[in-house]
């Protein structure tokens, strides 16, 4: 085997894999290098991975007072922002993604779900209620939080630090233990998180890893295993389905961020120059592998044309390039597998008679990067809201623009889909923005603005685009049992 790192197991806070230990490659999305041999586990290491997840809820960890549980987790934000730079080196590594994605969104987050869970925990109420009795003297109900149990984490490949933590953090703030399933495409930055456990004190089997791939691997047998208590996911809706059948042996809860296929509705009297950075950056950022991110916009007849040129210029003006290299404004998607089915769809749109505004294929890069999966961003415009395209989430750097001339019209436009994860709606008129905010069927809404995340908001999707919400409290609700203890006075 050549010198490139090996990547193990992280189970009762020692990284591991056992002598015989299979490894699959992880390869650069930039140049198509392996970076990584990765361990995947089998049935054995799952087994190991749960019990050590159960043995620590019983040791020291279960004992710790909130408080005590603060103080780590504190720690824990403090040692990811003490090693930024190798968490962005490691995320950099994993998905190709420019520095500028790194240090301002996804590494910050990842520190900032472990503080903001902390604070949560520390400061949420109980609530009470006093109750008449025949004897007059009455009784008192109070709810208690207990954690829920050990939790399975199933994490994907387009932010994977971010989104890992962001269950992470909430459940050991809750006083769980857990077992992290990252996306077979970005293990690193879980790895790194192992370190950062131990330095930090974090007791053994709190934080568990266990890599490789979904159906019969390492997440199949993670959801499937009875000593897990519940399954929090986030990842495409089929593979949600899948996860729910083996949730419901058993009985486990299911806490599921799925697919989306986003609208962007544009109104004429909205900040124009703003409308077309929002609408940009939401349809383009991570080259378009974001959940929350635009593949439908919606714009206002009137201000179509002008609308449609000023976004080609936009894309036009992206720069590729090595992550690394600061200049570079634009990565690569995440594999050569991911590619082949952004590029059909590319293809279905063609296909389809849709008008190609920019990209459409894949650009000539240099001969270091020749190797790597890129993909031009691409905009279309004329097609019937029926195409493939329009329908269905194809998680790359494209949006079909579509006119629209009344608010009735834009808000049935935007509901006729099967997903409901996230809307963005541009105009200076905050009444309109309201009536449109509340009649669009998603889990988010943003008005003038994108992927401005407050972590005490509800966080979720409606119809297909997931089950349940995350977010401030509302984790709390996945990740405790409430009880309730009534004391007759
Ligand atoms: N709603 C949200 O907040 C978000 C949703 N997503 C969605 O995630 C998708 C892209 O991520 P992918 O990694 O491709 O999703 P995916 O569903 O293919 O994989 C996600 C994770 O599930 C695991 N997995 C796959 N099949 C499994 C099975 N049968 N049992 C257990 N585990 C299994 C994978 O190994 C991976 O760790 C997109 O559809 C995107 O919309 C991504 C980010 C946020
Ligand atoms: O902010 C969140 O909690 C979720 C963000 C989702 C993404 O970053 C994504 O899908 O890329």
């Amino acid at each position: 085997m050549s010198q490139v790192q090996r990547i193990h197991h992280f189970i009762n806070g020692e990284f591991t894999a056992p002598p015989a230990a299979r490894y699959f490659d992880k390869r650069s999305p930039v140049d198509g290098r392996v970076i990584a041999h990765i361990a995947e586990a089998g049935q054995a290491e799952v087994d190991a991975a749960v019990t050590a997840a159960r043995s620590a809820l019983k040791g020291e960890w279960g004992k710790l007072t909130t408080d005590q549980r603060v103080d780590l987790l504190y720690g824990v934000a403090n040692e990811i922002t003490r090693r930024f730079d190798d968490f962005v080196a490691a995320e950099m590594a994993d998905t190709g993604q420019p520095a500028h994605v790194m240090t301002q969104v996804f590494i910050p987050r990842g520190a900032a779900n472990f503080k903001v869970f902390a604070d949560v925990i520390k400061n949420v109420a109980a609530e009470s209620f006093r109750m008449a009795t025949p004897d007059g003297k009455g009784a008192l109900n109070y709810a208690i939080r207990n954690p829920k149990g050990v939790i399975g984490v199933i994490s994907p490949w387009n932010a994977p630090f971010l989104l890992m933590t962001w269950k992470v953090g909430p459940a050991l703030a809750c006083g769980n233990t857990v077992v992290v399933k990252p996306s077979e495409e970005t293990p690193l930055t879980a790895t790194l998180l192992g370190e950062v456990m131990n330095a930090v004190g974090i007791p053994k089997g709190v934080y568990n890893v266990i890599n490789g791939f979904g159906p019969d691997s390492a997440g199949a047998y993670l959801t499937q295993h009875p000593g897990v208590d519940a399954i929090t996911f986030t990842g495409e809706t089929r593979t949600g389905t899948a996860i729910m059948k083996a949730a419901a042996e058993g009985m486990r809860d299911v806490s599921f961020e799925l697919g989306g296929k986003n609208a962007g509705i544009v109104f004429a009297d909205c900040n124009f120059d703003a409308a077309v950075d929002g609408i940009f950056r939401s349809a383009f950022l991570n080259t378009g592998q974001v959940c929350l991110g635009t593949e439908r916009v919606y714009v206002e007849r009137p201000i179509f044309e002008r609308f449609v040129a000023a976004l080609k210029a936009k894309v036009e003006s992206v720069r590729y390039g090595r992550p690394e290299d600061h200049a570079s404004t634009y990565g690569p998607l995440i594999s050569q597998e991911h590619r082949d089915k952004v590029l059909s769809y590319y293809k279905k749109a063609i296909d389809e008679g849709a008008t190609l505004v920019t990209g459409g294929g894949v650009p000539e890069m240099p001969a270091e990067l020749a190797g790597g999966s890129w993909v031009q961003p691409t905009i279309w415009t004329g097609l019937p809201e029926t195409a493939a395209v329009v329908r269905e989430e194809i998680f790359g750097p494209c949006c079909h623009v579509c006119p629209f001339d009344s608010e009735d019209e834009v808000i049935n436009l935007a509901n006729a889909n099967d997903y409901g994860l996230a809307t963005t709606i541009w105009t200076e008129n905050l009444s309109r923005a309201h009536r449109v905010a509340e009649r669009v069927e998603v889990g988010v809404t943003w008005v003038n603005s994108w992927f401005l995340r407050d972590l005490r908001t509800p966080f979720g999707g409606s119809k297909q685009s997931g089950i349940g919400r995350e977010g401030g409290v509302h984790s709390l609700e996945f990740y405790t049992e409430t009880r309730n203890v009534c004391i007759k006075l």
